[in-house]
């Protein structure tokens, strides 16, 4: 579980607290998912997750140890990150999906590309695993779906996702939402660990067990999606913004 107690951040030295106040538990297992207006802190939620960031005030706890009391690389084997904008290395696929984890075998990489529907695209490449990898060569949704296999080749107790906000294919944002949930038990993620979403599509928030509403970098309501719907003004007027019919029921 991760827990943040009374945290006040800013982003450097002189600036004004990006986040204010926060307190926050994220629960061991299921889907939290943060929505918000753009500049409401959510990145900067993640970013004191992943120690990328100090607090002013307050701490962060990882399964009840704080964080200053545990090495950064324990904090990072216990944690997985697929950003927004997947920054991807120089080299083949499997240079790729082996970025955290040189140990891993084809055949595990093989595994998390079947779990982000990439298998065939892959295996119809002439190198395979060896085609090399170029920014130019993937779109968008791609991109994601490698940084969410390389993110699940190791099972993390917490995963952190920044959806894309960019227009993904279909195929893509499928792949993301059946890493999170599967009909499969075993390979439902939300079902071993946290995952922890900063949302921005309207199937991603309906899927979370627990929403948090940021603004203004505070925690203005915690809630389900139809408490939120039912008493939070700003939650409603986020959610229509995805261009969602606010009445349609929780898939
Ligand atoms: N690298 C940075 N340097 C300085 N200020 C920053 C930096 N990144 C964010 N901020 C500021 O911190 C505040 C919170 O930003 P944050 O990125 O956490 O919001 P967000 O909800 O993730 O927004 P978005 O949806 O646009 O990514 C904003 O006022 C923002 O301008």
């Amino acid at each position: 579980m991760i827990e943040l107690r009374g945290v006040t951040a800013a982003r450097g030295p002189g600036l004004r607290p990006a986040v204010r106040d926060i307190d926050l538990r994220i629960p061991r297992r299921g889907h939290t998912a943060i929505v918000g207006l753009s500049g409401s802190g959510k990145t900067t939620l993640f970013s004191l997750i992943l120690r990328f960031l100090q607090p002013q005030e307050g701490s962060l706890l990882l399964n009840g140890q704080a964080y200053e009391e545990s090495a950064p690389w324990e904090l990072r084997a216990k944690i997985a990150y697929v950003e927004q904008e997947t920054p991807l290395v120089p080299g083949t696929i499997g240079e790729n999906l082996r970025f955290s984890h040189p140990e891993a075998t084809d055949e595990e990489l093989r595994r998390v590309l079947r779990e982000v529907g990439l298998d065939g695209k892959v295996d119809s490449l002439e190198d395979g695993l060896d085609s090399p990898l170029s920014p130019a060569t993937v779109s968008g949704g791609e991109r994601q779906r490698i940084a969410l296999a390389r993110a699940i080749l190791r099972t993390p107790d917490v995963l952190l996702l920044d959806e894309a906000t960019a227009q993904i294919d279909a195929l893509s944002e499928a792949a993301v939402h059946t890493v999170i949930r599967d009909r499969d038990r075993d390979r439902d993620r939300a079902r071993h660990g946290a995952v922890v979403t900063i949302a921005h599509r309207l199937s991603t928030v309906l899927d979370a067990d627990a929403i948090i509403v940021m603004e203004a970098g505070r925690i203005r309501a915690t809630g389900t999606h139809e408490t939120l719907l039912a008493t939070d003004d700003l939650y409603r007027r986020l959610i229509s913004a995805l261009r969602i019919n606010a009445t349609q029921p929780a898939a």
